[in-house]
């Protein structure tokens, strides 16, 4: 099974700490390496650039692939799922123009050019909307394009918009709204082994921003305890060796956001010896 993933730019650390995260650590891999093998002898990683992923698991020289759905959706194939929302790499392909231009409105472009990185889905944008411009590809600094009379529009990434407002331009339109996404290639989508490289990748994101919770609690209070605790499906609770049957050891998933507020409730329902440890992967 072969993944590729990114080689540089953005989307590469997170990747390889996200494919860390989930077991699936790098042996071999070294800088400008094209590709690395992993602590299972079944999965390669091959390194490609975040724009000719969807293309290479398209073609079946990987079998999955981890990029940008803006990547995806330009690659215009037919062939690739999209198996797993990752959750990060998260920005917005958007229609924008000068703030001090005539260009106001999808309808304004009709008869203009519009520059873009991403020449397939502007068009398929357009199309939906009825409307042909002129569609000017470039491959980098399409800011740029409309202050150089290249074009009237862009159709570009944003997340915090900083680019766009140094730029002087304003969002006309969303695009497309996307993430990095773990793909597969129809025919592998439902192999075994692809299925558990998802549950590794998922159960990462489901850990995120979780904790465990550890306490001891006298018997007599664990009603008063678990009613406190919030979270996924209601604690464990097991005997305490020695504890001669008075008390119990609870154990808890909860929102690392609710954990400052449950350890002072716990507390005053009667638990005693609280221990909060991060969680590395959760299988549900
Ligand atoms: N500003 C951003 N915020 C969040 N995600 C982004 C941003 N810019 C790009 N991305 C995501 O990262 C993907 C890769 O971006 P891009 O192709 O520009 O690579 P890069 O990280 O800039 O590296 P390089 O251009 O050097 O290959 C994009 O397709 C998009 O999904
Ligand atoms: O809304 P912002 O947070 O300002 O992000 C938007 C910018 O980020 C990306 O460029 P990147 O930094 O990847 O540079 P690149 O053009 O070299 O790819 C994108 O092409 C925009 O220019
Ligand atoms: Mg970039």
């Amino acid at each position: 099974m072969r993944i590729a993933v990114p080689n540089k730019g953005r989307l590469h650390e997170p990747t390889i700490d996200l494919l860390e995260r989930a077991g699936l650590h790098i042996e071999n891999g070294a800088d400008r390496k094209l590709y690395a093998e992993t602590v299972d002898p079944d999965v390669t990683i091959l390194f490609a650039r975040a724009a000719d992923i969807p293309e290479y698991v398209a073609d079946g020289a990987a079998d999955l692939g981890i990029t940008g759905l803006d990547q995806a959706r330009e690659a215009q194939t037919d062939r690739i799922e999209e198996l797993l929302d990752l959750e990060f790499g998260r920005c917005r392909l958007v229609l924008a123009s000068p703030e001090d231009g005539d260009i106001d409105a999808v309808a304004d472009l009709a008869g203009k050019t519009v520059a873009t990185e991403f020449p397939n889905v502007t068009r398929e944008f357009f199309d939906d909307a009825g409307i042909e411009p002129d569609i000017v590809e470039v491959t980098g600094a399409t800011e740029l394009t409309p202050h150089v009379e290249m074009a009237d529009a862009i159709v570009d990434i944003t997340s915090t918009g900083t680019t766009l407002r140094m730029n002087n331009l304003g969002v006309i339109a969303e695009v497309l709204s996307s993430s990095v996404y773990l793909f597969a290639r129809d025919d592998v989508a439902d192999d075994p082994k692809v299925q558990e490289i998802q549950t590794a990748l998922s159960s990462v994101l489901s850990a995120d921003g979780k904790r465990y919770l550890m306490m001891n609690v006298p018997r007599d209070e664990l009603e008063d305890v678990r009613d406190v605790i919030p979270g996924l499906g209601g604690p464990t609770v097991m005997d305490v060796a020695n504890g001669e049957g008075e008390k119990v050891a609870v154990h808890a998933v909860v929102d690392e956001r609710d954990v400052f507020e449950t350890i002072t409730e716990v507390k005053n329902a009667g638990a005693s010896d609280i221990l909060v440890t991060e969680i590395e992967r959760l299988v549900e």
